[in-house]
């Protein structure tokens, strides 16, 4: 019995195998998902880019920089959701300037990333779509 409670306890020692610390990753990854609106709209751009990735045939080495881009953003919006949620568990909802400043920055990394996603997207698809339209 006193086994049994101890394992409903929250975890908040170390990860004792693998299959721990798989399972708290992908439980990141899905909170990050259904928490932030703003990555499942990256998630959907990433899969509208995938689409029009294949249906213009795009090379290889296209796919490259296509997946650098994309991830960039996706990694970006992590930093983000993490930054905000140490900002939150430090200053809960007390008003602090510094507090702005940290999800500011965290925010402006995601738009300069989005920023960069769109130059190297511009870069890639426009010989493709130059040929989709004149020929
Ligand atoms: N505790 C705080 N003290 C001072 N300013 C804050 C605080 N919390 C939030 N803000 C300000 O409000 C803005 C929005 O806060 P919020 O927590 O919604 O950030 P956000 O979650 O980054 O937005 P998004 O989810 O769109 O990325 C921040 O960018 C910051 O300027």
């Amino acid at each position: 019995m006193v086994s049994e409670d101890k394992d409903k306890q929250p975890q908040v020692t170390r990860n004792r195998n693998f299959a721990m610390a798989l399972k708290n990753a992908l439980h990141g990854i899905l909170v990050v998902v259904l928490r932030e609106r703003n990555m499942r709209i990256h998630i959907i751009s990433a899969f509208m880019i995938l689409l029009a990735g294949l249906y213009c045939g795009l090379r290889r080495s296209d796919w490259l920089w296509v997946t650098i881009g994309v991830f960039l953003v996706i990694y970006s919006e992590f930093l983000n959701t993490i930054v905000e949620s140490i900002v939150d568990l430090i200053v809960g909802r007390r008003y602090h300037v510094l507090a702005g400043l940290a999800k500011d920055l965290a925010a402006g990394l995601v738009l300069a990333a989005v920023g960069v996603e769109m130059i190297i997207l511009l870069i890639i698809f426009e010989p493709y779509v130059y040929r989709l339209l004149w020929h």
